[in-house]
C-alpha cells in the first residue's frame, strides 16, 4: 500500500531509471479506458470530468481509447491552468484530434447530463481535505445521478496520506488504481482494480533520486526544528567525530553538538567553527562518563555514537550504558558496533557497518548483492534494529523493508567516508523514519563521493564528500 507522497517518490524514481512520467500517464489512461469496456457498453453516454492535475491528465488519455462510447469531456477549469506539460499535452491532443471536449469556467457552468458512466478524473493522489469547487459540485452530480461512476486511481476527495474520505467525497462504484493500491481504498464499497501501470521493481527497490523528495522544509521552521544531532565521539582520534558532526550541518541539521574528552576536545572545535563541542574529563570515553551523557542526550533528536571513540574495553561499556539509557534514535558507527548484539535499549538504532563489521556483529554477507539483501534483511530482523551496510551496493533493511544505493565509487575506500556518512544519517533521521534516513543517507553520500571523484578523481578526500553532500540531497 503506498501513500500519496510515497507514490510520488516511486513516481520519480521511475523517471531516474528512464521511465518519464508521460509514458506511466499512457499507461494509466489505457488502463482506465479498459475499465470503462468492463463497465458499458459500446454506444452507451461516458462523461469524463477531469481536473487540471495528472489526475485529470490519465481520462484525457483514456480519451483516445474511447472512440465505440458516445464521449463528453469536461474539463474543470481553463486548459491554460492545467497543472502540468504532460496533462495540457494530452488535453491539446484532444483538440487537434477534434474530441467533444468542454470547458466549465465555475461550478454554474458544469452539467453532467445524463449519461450512463461518468469517469471521476477530478482529483488523485496530488490532494488532501474536502473537495472545493468547481470539484465539489461536480461530485454531488456525480452522487445523484444514475451513471455508473468510475474513479480514476482513487475517488475524488480520498486523503490518499491518511485514507479519510471527505464528507463530499465521490461514491464510486469501480476504483481503477495504479501500481498499487492507497489508504482508505479497503474500505470503499466499491470494486477496486490495480492496474500495472510499468513502473519498474526498481524503482521501489533502489534508492534514487525521488527519495529526496522525502525532505521537505517548513518554512516557518525555527532553529532546532531540523534537528539537533549529538555526535558522542573521539579520544583515540579527532577527525572522525569532527566529519561526522561537519556531515551533519551540511545534510541540514540545525544544531550539532560533538561530546568529547577534554585532551581533544579543543583541536575538534579547531576543525569547524560551526561546531558545539561539549567536554568530560580523561582522554577517552568510560563508564564515569555516562551520567553526564545520557543527560545530554536526551536532549537531542539524535546521537551519532562511535566516530573516533576506539574500542578500550571500558569505552564499550560505557557504550552499552549509553545506549541502555537512550530512548531516541542512535545511529552507531565504527567500534560501537561490536556493543549492538548484546544491548538492551529502547531506543531506535540506525547500524552501519560494513561488511567486515557486519560479520563482527554476527551477520553474514555475499558477494552477490541480491543474497547480500536477504542476509541483511534477515539480521535486522533478528537483532530488531535498522541496518546499513555499506559496500558497492549499500544494503538498507529495518527486517521488513530492503532498499539498496548503488550510488559511489571506489575512491571513497579512503579513510573518514564512513565517517561522514554517520553524520548524514544521523542529521536525516532527526527528520525522517529510521530506514528513509538510512536509504536517503546511503544515497546522499555515494552522490557526494561521485562528485568529489570527477574533480578529484581517486585522490578524492573525506572532506569532499562533506562539501558536496548538499547538493546531493537538494541540487536539481
Ligand atoms: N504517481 C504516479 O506514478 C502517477 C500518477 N498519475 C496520476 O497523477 C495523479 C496525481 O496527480 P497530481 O499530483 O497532479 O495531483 P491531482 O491530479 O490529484 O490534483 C492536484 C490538483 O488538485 C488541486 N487540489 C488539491 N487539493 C484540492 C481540494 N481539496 N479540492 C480541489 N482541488 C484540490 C491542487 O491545487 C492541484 O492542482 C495520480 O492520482 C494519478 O492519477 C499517473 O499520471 C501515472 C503515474
Ligand atoms: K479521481
Amino acid at each position: 500500500m503506498l501513500t500519496g507522497s510515497e507514490m510520488a517518490v516511486v513516481d520519480a524514481n521511475a523517471e531516474a531509471l528512464g521511465v518519464p512520467r508521460k509514458q506511466l500517464m499512457e499507461s494509466s489512461g489505457h488502463s482506465v479506458a479498459r475499465a470503462v469496456r468492463d463497465h458499458a457498453d459500446p454506444g452507451d453516454e461516458v462523461v469524463v470530468v477531469a481536473g487540471r492535475g495528472n489526475n485529470g491528465g490519465d481520462a484525457l488519455v483514456a480519451a483516445r481509447f474511447l472512440d465505440e462510447f458516445a464521449l463528453r469531456v469536461c474539463l474543470l477549469g481553463r486548459p491554460e491552468t492545467i497543472t502540468t506539460d504532460i496533462a495540457r499535452e494530452n488535453w491539446d491532443a484532444l483538440q487537434s484530434a477534434d474530441y467533444p471536449t468542454e470547458q466549465v469556467g465555475d461550478s454554474s457552468a458544469f452539467e453532467l447530463g445524463d449519461p450512463d458512466l461518468a469517469v471521476d478524473a477530478m482529483l488523485g493522489t496530488g490532494i488532501s481535505g474536502a473537495l472545493r469547487e468547481p470539484a465539489a459540485t461536480a461530485a454531488a452530480a456525480m452522487n445523484d445521478s444514475a451513471a455508473t461512476v468510475l474513479s480514476v486511481d482513487v475517488p475524488s476527495g480520498l486523503d490518499c496520506e491518511t485514507g479519510d474520505l471527505a464528507e463530499n467525497a465521490v461514491a464510486a462504484d469501480h476504483v481503477v488504481t495504479f501500481h498499487d493500491t492507497k489508504p482508505g481504498l479497503a474500505d470503499l464499497p466499491a470494486s477496486v482494480t490495480v492496474a500495472d501501470i510499468g513502473i519498474p521493481d526498481a524503482a521501489q527497490r533502489f534508492v534514487e533520486r525521488g527519495d529526496r523528495r522525502r525532505l521537505s522544509r517548513d518554512p516557518a521552521s525555527h532553529k532546532g526544528d531540523n534537528g539537533e544531532v549529538l555526535v558522542v565521539g573521539g579520544g583515540p582520534y579527532t577527525g572522525a567525530p569532527a566529519l561526522a558532526a561537519r556531515a551533519a550541518l551540511r545534510a541540514g541539521a540545525d544544531l550539532v553538538r560533538v561530546a568529547a574528552p577534554d585532551t581533544v576536545a579543543r583541536e575538534i572545535q579547531g576543525y569547524s567553527e560551526n561546531l558545539i563541542v561539549r567536554e568530560y574529563d580523561g582522554d577517552r570515553l568510560a563508564p564515569a562518563h555516562v551520567d553526564w551523557l545520557a543527560d545530554l542526550a536526551a536532549d537531542h533528536d539524535t546521537l551519532v555514537l562511535g566516530p573516533g571513540l576506539g574500542g578500550a574495553g571500558e569505552t564499550l561499556s560505557a557504550v552499552e550504558s549509553l545506549l541502555a539509557r537512550f530512548d531516541g534514535t542512535a545511529v552507531v558507527d565504527a567500534d560501537a558496533l561490536q556493543v549492538v548484539p548484546d544491548v538492551e535499549t529502547e531506543a531506535d538504532l540506525v547500524c552501519t557497518p560494513h561488511q567486515g563489521e557486519l560479520v563482527g556483529m554476527g551477520g553474514e554477507t555475499s558477494d552477490d548483492w541480491r543474497e547480500r539483501a536477504e542476509l541483511v534483511e534477515d539480521f535486522a530482523a533478528d537483532i530488531g534494529q535498522t541496518l546499513l551496510v555499506k559496500g558497492a551496493y549499500d544494503v538498507i533493511s529495518d527486517g521488513e523493508r530492503t532498499r539498496i544505493s548503488r550510488t559511489g565509487n571506489a575512491g571513497m575506500t579512503v579513510g573518514g567516508t564512513g565517517d561522514v556518512l554517520a553524520g548524514v544519517t544521523g542529521a536525516l533521521a532527526c527528520v525522517l523514519e529510521p530506514r528513509h534516513a538510512a536509504a536517503l543517507a546511503a544515497y546522499a553520500n555515494g552522490t557526494a563521493g561521485d562528485t568529489a571523484v570527477e574533480e578529484h578523481g581517486s585522490g578524492l578526500v573525506a572532506t569532499d564528500l562533506v562539501e558536496a553532500v548538499p547538493g546531493a540531497l537538494w541540487a536539481e
